[in-house]
């Protein structure tokens, strides 16, 4: 046995299997074997060609990387002279050179190989808007024609355009060149050296799908598309705009990040003078959530280890460079974009909680500033301090979308009065928007086109990301794309680029969904003790095993629940401090610690509101419990991807209905089965969906009934209306009779303490007027 194992046993106590903490409940137990989610088997001899020359490649780059290519040692002369310094480095001179072509000329795949390697992993290129028109000239000569048939060309043109919409959509497609390896980066696509160690450095060894398909588009378009046919119209001479639609937990944050961070180092070396200040703000990434947003600031700085790229979380007392806005028509753009949101009812939207978020930031954030004025006032004075606050220095500007448009309007919204952009961002040259179908939906819309407005750049590049995307919002990125690029005529459109992986709008594809029925409320809480119990006896294999997170649509929900089960864990297991409740109504540092401590694996069971449903990571959650039904199948979508992330297998999304829940949990029951569907676990030779196998029955997905937009649009926003208000709203598990029983009880003490209270009063104004009047009474005397 080795020696030096022998020795430094007993150096690091190892923890004890069933104790508290220990490391097959911590968030890394998750089986993890590979970060891609998809890999089919596309058939053919195409295929295999493919696969080979894939490997082929990513042999080749790695041996580069390494370094590991093969030396000769027979032509060494061991008693040559010894080299002089000239010599030395013109040998190193020549070693470069050698080194150059590899960078120049990197292999590529013919688009053959890149259709196979991209179907097997389920990636589909769309080109939606930007593409040049090949042949005006030839429409705008079409001789006239008379009023009659022109109408009925009219609408056999219509017709056929319905008819060849699909069809179009699949001539639109492209197939760029996937990533094959994170060392494609470095070799072929030339990011910086610094950022290639930084992403080897986080152990990510294989590019995820979304990962594999968009980096080499936003890094290198032109080369992702070289070997491309029928892109004749697709110009990316100046880069590309792109919507990433890809599962929850497939890595988009390194897909956006690393390309911002390289852009960034590359303008720097090309622009960079010793007067020029080193840090000027050149991308912006927009996040619906203060959490999210500081958690792409850590994801960032990581990336950013040794580039000297700042990436900061934007503050209110923050202050950026920035230019006096002079465009008149701004306000008149920011109603328009109001008057957007109103019309468009079809718009995917988060309760309000997620409204609130944001709100309620800002409210802290304002607190927290007002501190800061009344120290500030106190020797300077208010505006002279304020003005007197250096200019953050910074880079990479990650935000919640309102804290920013406060900051370019100069303030705070006043009730009644449009905004107007005072400020604009000039320098900004790259805008990304994270979960992209909430910041664009009516909640967060006005704020993000402002947002968008400001970065007045004329090569402004825009990337959007998220695990859903309802039409109504690409349609509305397409439109505002077409009309930027409009107002510069002079410059040559971008392309938006829309990448898809796997089916649109579907749950992660590796975790096991369960819909349970319970037919009363306080049914719903006796089913999440069954599923709590195991906890407590971690021997037994449970199905959900901890950490896990439990959803609720209310803040005064979740807190109920956290009351309700915080002593469900038995004290020797860690009792209550294993039980924790996290919304927005709690204060940052609360949030923060309490996050620390889900994510340590002190706390196995997070009580949370949609606060929480989008974007965060928790790398090893096992499990998510929707206590109370998500308000859309975007929201289900998102809460049920907080499991199973990277593509560890074993995550568990539980979903509890009662009968209030029966009208809308049909859209949920639907991406379930998608979902299903798409990791086959329920295909069979028909491709119809197995009743036995899926976890939804086929006869309950024909019988639920389908629901009116109207309902659809008032639950997404309010959610299910009776947990609001009145006893549903609380949770507990006395019967209706208990609950008015207990009612009844407080009502009645309520009313005798006031009766009492009043007769106090009653009592000490009669006795404080007969004093007056003995006071007064001065007869006898
Ligand atoms: N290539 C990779 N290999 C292994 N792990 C990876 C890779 N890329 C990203 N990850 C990890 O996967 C996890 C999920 O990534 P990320 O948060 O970016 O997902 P996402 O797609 O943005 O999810 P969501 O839609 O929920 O926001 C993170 O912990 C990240 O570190």
């Amino acid at each position: 046995m080795d020696i030096f194992k022998v020795l430094s046993r007993g150096i690091k106590a190892q923890p004890k299997k069933n104790q508290p903490g220990a490391p097959q409940l911590l968030p890394s137990a998750g089986a993890k074997v590979n970060p891609q989610f998809f890999h089919d088997n596309v058939g053919g001899a195409n295929a295999k060609r493919g696969k080979k020359r894939k490997r082929k490649g990513a042999q080749a780059n790695n041996a580069t990387e390494s370094g590991d290519e093969d030396d000769d040692a027979s032509d060494v002369d061991y008693f040559a002279p010894k080299p002089t310094p000239e010599e030395l480095a013109a040998k190193k001179d020549a070693e470069l050179k050698a080194d150059e072509p590899k960078k120049q000329k990197p292999k590529l795949l013919e688009e053959n190989e890149c259709r196979q390697i991209l179907k097997s992993h389920r990636l589909k290129f769309t080109v939606l808007a930007g593409r040049v028109p090949q042949d005006e000239k030839a429409t705008e000569e079409k001789p006239p024609k008379k009023q009659k048939k022109q109408k009925e060309d009219r609408k056999k043109q219509e017709e056929e355009e319905k008819k060849k919409k699909k069809k179009d959509e699949d001539k639109k497609q492209i197939y760029p060149q996937p990533l094959n390896s994170f060392g494609e980066l470095k070799y072929t696509y030339g990011i910086h050296p610094v950022l290639a160690d930084n992403i080897t450095r986080q152990g990510f060894r294989v590019p995820t799908e979304v990962q594999m398909g968009s980096l080499p588009l936003q890094l290198r378009p032109e080369m992702a598309l070289e070997k491309a046919t029928d892109v004749e119209d697709v110009k990316v001479e100046k880069g590309i705009d792109f919507l990433g639609v890809a599962p929850t937990g497939s890595g988009k944050t390194i897909s956006f990040l690393i390309p911002a961070i390289d852009a960034i180092i590359k303008r720097r070396a090309e622009d960079y003078t010793p007067e020029t200040d080193e840090h000027v703000l050149q991308a912006i990434v927009v996040a619906p959530t203060r959490e999210l947003a500081s958690q792409i600031v850590n994801e960032g700085r990581k990336l950013a280890i040794g580039t000297g790229v700042r990436v900061v979380l934007m503050k209110r007392t923050l202050r950026l460079v920035a230019e006096s806005n002079t465009q008149e028509e701004t306000e008149q753009e920011v109603k328009e974009e109001v008057q957007d949101s109103d019309s468009d009812s079809e718009a995917e939207s988060e309760p309000e909680e997620v409204v609130k978020i944001d709100e309620e930031e800002e409210e802290e954030e304002e607190s927290d500033s007002d501190a800061e004025k009344k120290t500030e006032s106190r020797s300077k004075g208010d505006q002279k301090s304020k003005k007197e606050r250096p200019i953050t220095r910074v880079d990479i500007l990650v935000t919640t979308p309102k804290i920013l448009l406060n900051f370019l309007c100069g303030g705070e919204k006043e009730k009644g009065k449009p905004r107007i952009i005072k400020k604009t961002l000039p320098t900004v040259q790259s805008l990304i928007l994270d979960e992209a179908d909430v910041l664009l939906d009516p909640i967060f819309r006005k704020q993000t086109m402002g947002i968008w407005r400001a970065c007045t750049h004329p090569n402004l590049g825009m990337t959007c990301w998220s695990a859903t995307m309802a039409s109504n919002i690409e349609a509305l990125l397409t439109k505002h794309i077409d009309k930027r690029a409009k107002r510069t005529p002079e410059q040559t459109p971008k392309p938006l680029i829309r990448l898809v992986v796997g089916l649109k709008d579907t749950a992660v594809p590796n975790i096991t969904h369960k819909l349970i029925y319970t037919a009363t409320e306080p049914g719903k809480l006796l089913a999440l003790r069954q599923l709590l119990h195991p906890v407590s006896s971690a021997d037994s294999g449970p199905p959900l095993r901890p950490p896990f997170l439990v959803f609720t649509q209310t803040i005064e929900r979740a807190q109920a629940l956290h009351d309700e089960l915080k002593y469900d864990i038995p004290l020797e297991a860690g009792g209550s401090a294993r039980v924790a409740v996290l919304h927005s109504s709690l204060p940052d540092s609360v949030r923060s610690k309490i996050m620390a401590r889900f994510r340590s694996g002190e706390v196995w069971v997070l009580i949370t509101t949609d606060v929480l449903a989008r974007g965060v990571d928790f790398a090893g959650v096992n499990g998510v419990v929707n206590y109370d039904v998500p308000v859309s199948a975007a929201a289900y979508v998102h809460r049920a991807g907080r499991t199973g992330r990277a593509g560890r297998e074993g995550g568990v999304a539980v979903t509890f209905y009662t009968k209030d829940d029966i009208p809308f949990v049909k859209s949920i029951a639907n991406v379930i089965a998608m979902s299903e569907k798409q990791a086959g676990k329920d295909i069979d030779e028909k491709d119809t969906v197995k009743a036995a196998q899926g976890s939804v029955q086929k006869w309950l997905l024909d019988a639920l009934p389908k629901v009116a937009k109207e309902d659809k649009r008032k639950l997404k926003v309010r959610g299910v209306e009776s947990r609001r208000t009145g006893g549903k709203a609380t949770i507990t598990t006395k019967s209706s009779w208990e609950r008015r029983r207990e009612n009844n009880r407080r009502e009645a003490i309520e009313a005798s303490k006031r009766r009492k209270r009043e007769a106090q009063k009653a009592q000490k104004e009669g006795g404080a007027a007969s004093e007056k009047q003995e006071e007064e009474w001065t007869g006898l005397d």
